[in-house]
């Protein structure tokens, strides 16, 4: 082994801590070995929640001695689904009219129905001839554009020139392409095609079958006809045809509001690292990552570690979704739990059964608004992001969930013992390449990776599928986070 290569693994192990190390040498986890958790570590006051608020299997409480309530972790696969549910309970905004270009990446929330025939009229398919009755025919002087008012009538035995998208004349029974045409010395049309597709040899005659090249009026859809249902994601092909069909604005979900919260004394937001303060990572990722995510990010404010200023920011927000930055664990400084407390914010979900990202949570602070506290570890945070905020965000947007996708890894991936693991990947060719530089306070794994694999406990083997979630930027490409 190589020294750089003991180095990496040094650091990937950093996304365990002692306790993780232990039960993986003993083989027991902490709840195994009856050790206190990190539930117990984080410290009391988890506060209850009721029945009706359906909170995620274990952010209820359990009752310890003296009738302190302690939160277990939720199982990562149920605290998705949870955040998902906890969106799904809150009133609908009502629709928006919005133009069509603010409107991409939106969902529709009436129907897309035809507000026109499509085509509007009988149309050309092709530039020649609109032709009427059997040939040869009689060219008339004039000819038809695309654009053009409706044009005169054709005669039985009449040719004129039409170009492609123009109105075919009443009465034409055909369109002759140009390169089937041919004017005789009496400057007649003629049907005709070359016998040797492509030579100027002879050329035989063309049977033109009625309707030839002759888009009908309303072929594609009737003024009325549903092309799109409500629930559909406003795409670049959606935006063409809502135009096509006669629409200046669309009826749309409009994009949750988001507002993060960075915390912490010990950041900078320019320069170099120096005397224990490091530079923000959060304040510039998170942005755009709930954009692509589907959110309207309406602030970033940076409150250092101040338990006031945090109360205020939280019941002064506007904002459907608040996510906050650090602060989770148990810390002196650490206040996200207990300001939660004190607004009477209910605990959906409270420590999450994954790594990185354990002491992620979920919150509704009020009727409608949640907040999403994310671990400060940076790719900890990540793992809020996707675990709790992702599926908040995506119902509110009235987005369905992606397809889960999987594929088989390239190399073995060491499991937690109980917890799911999510690990950075590169996709190369049918293959889920895990990526080093994992551990929970790295972002070098990640930034250079396509995807997040979900490793279940225990680990995973070489060619063993994993389901992964997919980066925005991987998937639609950076132009997905400057929505
Ligand atoms: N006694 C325990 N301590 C900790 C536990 C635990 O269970 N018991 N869990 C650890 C885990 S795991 C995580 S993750 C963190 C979560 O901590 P917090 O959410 O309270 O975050 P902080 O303490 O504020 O910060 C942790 C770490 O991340 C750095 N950080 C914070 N914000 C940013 C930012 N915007 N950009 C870059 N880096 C940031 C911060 O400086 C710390 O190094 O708690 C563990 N502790
Ligand atoms: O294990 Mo923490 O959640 O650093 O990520």
């Amino acid at each position: 082994m190589t020294a750089a290569r003991s180095t990496r693994d040094s650091q990937d192990a950093d996304d365990f801590d002692v306790e993780e190390a232990l039960a993986l040498v003993k083989g027991t986890g902490p709840r195994a070995s009856g050790e206190p958790g990190r539930a117990e570590r984080a410290g009391p006051g988890h506060r209850g929640t009721d029945e009706a608020a359906a909170p995620a299997p274990g952010a209820q409480g359990d009752r310890g001695k003296g009738g302190h309530a302690r939160h277990r972790s939720t199982p990562w696969p149920e605290a998705r689904a949870a955040a998902g549910r906890a969106a799904r309970s809150l009133p609908r905004r009502a629709p928006v009219q919005v133009p069509l270009d603010a409107s991409l990446g939106l969902v529709l929330a009436a129907p897309l129905t035809a507000l026109t025939d499509l085509p509007p009229f009988d149309t050309s398919a092709m530039d020649g001839w609109a032709v009427a009755g059997p040939g040869p025919w009689e060219v008339r002087e004039d000819g038809v554009l695309a654009g053009h008012a409706e044009p005169e009538r054709l005669g039985d035995g009449e040719a004129v020139r039409i170009a492609t998208g123009a109105r075919v004349p009443r009465d034409a029974t055909a369109v002759l392409r140009s390169e089937h045409g041919r004017l005789d010395d009496k400057g007649r049309l003629h049907a005709s095609v070359a016998r040797t597709p492509g030579s100027a040899g002879p050329r035989g005659v063309l049977a033109l079958a009625h309707g030839q090249d002759i888009r009908p009026r309303g072929q594609e859809c009737r003024s009325g006809d549903q092309l799109l249902p409500p629930g559909a994601l406003v795409t670049p092909a959606v935006l063409g045809l809502a135009a096509a069909a006669g629409y200046d604005t669309l009826a749309v979900v409009p994009r949750p509001r988001a507002e993060v919260l960075v915390l912490g004394d010990e950041l900078l937001t320019e320069g170099l690292p120096r005397e224990g303060l490091i530079r923000d990572a959060l304040g510039p990722m998170l942005p755009s990552w709930l954009r692509a995510l589907g959110a309207e990010v309406v602030a970033v404010r940076r409150l250092g570690d101040d338990a006031e200023a945090l109360h205020r920011a939280i019941t002064g927000s506007r904002a459907d979704l608040v996510v906050t930055t650090g602060g989770t664990a148990g810390g002196p400084v650490d206040h996200v739990h207990p300001v939660l407390r004190r607004i009477g914010a209910e605990l959906l979900v409270d420590g999450v059964e994954v790594r990185p990202g354990h002491p992620m949570l979920l919150a509704r602070t009020r009727e409608d608004q949640h907040l999403v506290g994310l671990p400060g570890n940076p790719l900890a945070a990540v793992s809020g992001l996707l675990t709790l905020a992702e599926p908040v965000l995506r119902t509110l947007a009235g987005r369905t969930a992606p397809e889960p996708y999987g594929l088989p890894l390239g190399e073995a991936v060491q499991g937690h013992p109980h917890d799911t693991r999510l690990i950075p990947v590169s996709l190369r060719g049918e293959r889920a390449v895990p990526l080093h530089y994992n551990g929970p306070a790295m972002l070098r794994g990640i930034a250079a990776s396509d995807a997040l694999a979900v490793v279940p406990p225990g680990g995973a083997r070489a060619g063993q599928e994993l389901e992964l979630i997919d980066l925005p930027w991987a998937a639609a490409g950076i132009d997905a986070c400057l929505a």
